[in-house]
């Protein structure tokens, strides 16, 4: 194989798992090619996934706060009264994804030692590849290979889940008009998130949840109080539903589903299935490998090297977590180890997570639940938003943080809190958690007033 086709590492999927992979080596003077399958450089994260459905949200957000303008002596808003033109949303949409996309692709074209490839790339061997590109079919071999394909939205088995009309997260993103009634199947962060989202744009929401409560892994607490703040907010929050069947066509759909034995329905313009993703293994080529995988996805060891040496895997086609921070940090470190430089797997014992619910749900490592499943003696401090300055002059005084630490040596675990701004709380969140601050340590850190990172403060001197 001629030294064109040759490479130390091929990586394939250019989104948060593979792209800043590719950079770090090829930045380190590694011969790399990175093949990318969509529109651009950026994945399900920049296309599909959590900017564009930020982009919503601030529309939504905007939208609530222009009904809100009278409490601010600013009279004459309704929010009933904004009127939603969404093709200026999607439009406002595409322009951030493509300059976000073209900017991810000009820096790597800086670096001559980077081919950046838009195909398709399938394993024949543990060594080698064939890409589609372009009409084209090339094979190349490398010395290791980086596969980073990501996740797709899982359907459901039962009747109607294939109907023209029915939804995943994908359909919701590019979607051309806002619905006037939506059902959600599923209240993971997909369902919560865009069950607010069109609300806040004037929906009639339904949100169908199988298990007993929404948000599943989440701190119980702050999921109990989105859940009943999403009620308030006039979203129908069903849980422990067994959805049956979806009937319909275009413009009505009728979701029939149980609960305790008694049927329901509930009907909607449209309807979206996010209940879950799952690994995107499709065509890979992993049978001319030993590469093991499940429907939760490839299995790696502890370097996310897979059962074949020189085959890594990295973000949502290793599984949960699914977040576009955690496949970033695993690409980063999977490329440090090829590197022969020290390299910081992610843990999950301090991964930060925001789910942009209204308020926001921040999370740095563990909840009391999981920590108490390991084995650690724990308790929790609390505070509540109602009283907190900064909630009060923003308008937003709803939430709780939740500080879980050891009884023992009084080191947090873990950082919950609900309260519109908590995106912004997590870098600081992960750093108490990820060093094993004390509440002492914590409480000594001088926050400054007004801001919600006071509660930090105010929380661990508070605790017993
Ligand atoms: C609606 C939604 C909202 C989300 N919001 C957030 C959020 O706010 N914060 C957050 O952290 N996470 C969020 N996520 C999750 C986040 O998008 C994923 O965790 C992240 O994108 C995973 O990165 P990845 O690189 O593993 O996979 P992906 O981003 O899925 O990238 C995989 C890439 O591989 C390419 N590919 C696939 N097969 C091939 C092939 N054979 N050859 C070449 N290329 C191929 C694909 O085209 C794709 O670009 C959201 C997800 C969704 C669906
Ligand atoms: N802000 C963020 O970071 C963010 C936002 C969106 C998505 N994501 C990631 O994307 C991934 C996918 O999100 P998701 O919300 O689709 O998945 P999820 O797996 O987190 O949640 C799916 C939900 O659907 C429910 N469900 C499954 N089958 C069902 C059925 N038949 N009927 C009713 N409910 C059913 C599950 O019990 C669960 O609560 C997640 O791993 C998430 O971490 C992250």
């Amino acid at each position: 194989m001629s030294s064109d086709t040759r490479y130390d590492v091929l990586i394939i999927g250019g989104g948060p798992g593979g792209t800043p992979a590719a950079m770090a080596l090829a930045q380190a003077g590694k011969h790399v090619m990175l093949v990318e399958a969509g529109r651009g450089l950026g994945g399900t994260c920049l296309f599909e996934g959590c900017i564009p459905s930020k982009i919503f949200r601030e529309t939504a957000a905007r939208r609530r706060e222009l009904g809100r303008a009278a409490e601010f002596g600013l009279p004459g808003s309704d929010a009933n009264t904004v009127s939603v033109d969404w093709s200026v949303v999607q439009t406002r949409k595409h322009h951030i994804l493509n300059s976000r996309a073209q900017g991810a692709l000009a820096k790597a074209r800086e670096l001559p030692e980077l081919e950046v490839v838009f195909g398709r790339a399938r394993l024949t061997g543990p060594r080698t590849a064939v890409i589609e590109a372009a009409g084209e079919r090339r094979e190349v071999g490398f010395d290791n290979v980086i596969l980073a394909t990501g996740s797709v939205a899982s359907r459901l088995p039962i009747p109607g889940a294939d109907l023209p009309g029915v939804l995943d997260s994908r359909g919701l993103i590019e979607i051309g008009f806002v619905p006037r009634s939506l059902t959600l199947i599923g209240g993971g962060p997909i369902g919560v998130e865009m069950a607010q989202i069109f609300a806040m744009l004037g929906a009639r929401v339904t949100l169908l949840e199988a298990m007993p409560r929404i948000l599943g892994p989440v701190d119980d607490v702050l999921a109990n109080l989105l859940a009943e703040r999403l009620q308030v907010d006039g979203i129908d929050v069903q849980t422990g539903v067994s959805v049956e069947a979806i009937e319909g066509e275009e413009c009505r759909h009728v979701v029939r589903y149980t609960r305790d034995g008694k049927a329901y329905e509930v009907d909607a313009q449209v309807v979206a299935i996010v209940a879950g993703r799952h690994p995107n293994v499709d065509g890979l080529g992993l049978e001319t490998t030993a590469v093991q995988h499940d429907r939760h996805g490839i299995k790696v060891g502890e370097t996310l090297q897979t059962d074949e040496p020189g085959i890594y895997a990295t973000g949502d086609l290793v599984g949960n977590p699914m977040f576009a921070h955690w496949a970033t940090a695993q690409a980063l470190a999977v490329a440090r180890h090829l590197l022969g430089a020290p390299a910081a797997y992610p843990r999950p014992e301090y991964n930060s997570a925001v789910i942009f619910s209204y308020p926001e749900l921040g999370m740095a490592g563990l909840t009391a639940e999981a920590a108490r499943a390991a084995g650690l003696d724990v308790t929790v401090a609390e505070y509540d938003y109602r009283i907190d300055a900064r909630a009060q002059i923003s308008g937003d005084a709803f939430g709780r943080l939740r500080l879980v630490y050891r009884k023992d040596d009084r080191r947090v675990v873990g950082i919950h809190a609900l309260v519109e701004g908590a995106a912004d709380l997590m870098g600081e969140a992960e750093l108490i958690v990820r060093h094993g601050l004390t509440l002492e340590q914590v409480a000594e850190a001088i926050h400054p007033h007004p801001t919600l990172t006071e509660a930090f403060g105010l929380t661990a001197l508070g605790a017993r």
